[in-house]
C-alpha cells in the first residue's frame, strides 16, 4: 500500500534505534498513571515507512447500532507467538518488558498495529477493557510514528481531558488503573494530516 508521509526534517537518515528508557510519569485519578517519553525510538520515520510497506494491513467491518460500518483505519494483530513483523519491534518489546517487570510482573506478549491513513481515520472513545484490563490494574504501552495525532483520556465518570500529541517515536504507556477508569480515543481531525502508525504492546489477556 501507498500512504504519502512527509519525513520529518530532522529524522532523515538517521539510523533506527532505541534510546534510554526514560519517561516521565503523570498521575491521573483513581489509580491511573501515564509515562510519556517522545522521541524514544530515533529514526522513526524509516521503521515507518518498513511497516507502512511490509505489514499485511486488513481493513475491518464492524456491527455498529443496527448498520455494518468500515473501521475507521487500517488494523494487524501479532499474537504472541507471532513473529513480528521488524526487529525494532522486538526490540522495543523486550525493553519495555525488561523496564517494567518489577512493576508489570509480567512481559508485554502481543503488538497491535493501527495505521491511520488521513485525519478521517480515529479510534472512537474507549478503554482497552475486553480483556483483564476490565477488571485488574495493567498496562498497555504505544508506540507512535509518522505523523503526530492527539491521544486524548479522559476519567470514565466526567471530568477533564488530558491530550498528548504523539508521532516520530513517541511512546505513551498508560498504567495503573486507566484501562478501567479512563477512556482514550483518537479524534478525527479536519487539519490536512498525513498518516501515523501506532504500535500497541500488551500483556497476555489484555485487549
Ligand atoms: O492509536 C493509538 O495510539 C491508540 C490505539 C488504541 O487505543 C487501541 O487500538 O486500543
Ligand atoms: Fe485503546
Amino acid at each position: 500500500m501507498t500512504v504519502a508521509f512527509q519525513a520529518s526534517l530532522l529524522d532523515v537518515d538517521e539510523p533506527c534505534g532505541l534510546g534510554p528508557l526514560t519517561p516521565a510519569r503523570t498521575a491521573l485519578s483513581h489509580g491511573a498513571w501515564i509515562d510519556v517519553l517522545p522521541g524514544w525510538l530515533r529514526g522513526a520515520d524509516a521503521l515507518f515507512d518498513r511497516l507502512v510497506a511490509a505489514v499485511p494491513w486488513k481493513a475491518e467491518r464492524r456491527v455498529m447500532y443496527d448498520r455494518v460500518v468500515d473501521v475507521p483505519r487500517l488494523l494487524k494483530f501479532y499474537d504472541e507467538r507471532d513473529p513480528l513483523p521488524d526487529r525494532v519491534l522486538g526490540d522495543a518489546r523486550s525493553a519495555l518488558s525488561a523496564h517494567y517487570a518489577g512493576e508489570l510482573g509480567e512481559p508485554f506478549v502481543t503488538a497491535g498495529l493501527c495505521l491511520y491513513r488521513d485525519g478521517r481515520d480515529s479510534v472512537a472513545w474507549h478503554g482497552d477493557d475486553l480483556g483483564r484490563g476490565g477488571r485488574e490494574d495493567t498496562m498497555v504501552a504505544i508506540l507512535s510514528l509518522g505523523t503526530p495525532r492527539s491521544l486524548l483520556l479522559r476519567p470514565r465518570g466526567g471530568g477533564p481531558s488530558v491530550r498528548r500529541d504523539l508521532g516520530h517515536g513517541d511512546l505513551i504507556v498508560m498504567g495503573g488503573s486507566c484501562q478501567r477508569t479512563w477512556e482514550h480515543a483518537v479524534p478525527k481531525t479536519a487539519r490536512p494530516c498525513g498518516p501515523r502508525v501506532s504500535v500497541q504492546f500488551r500483556p497476555r489477556g489484555v485487549r
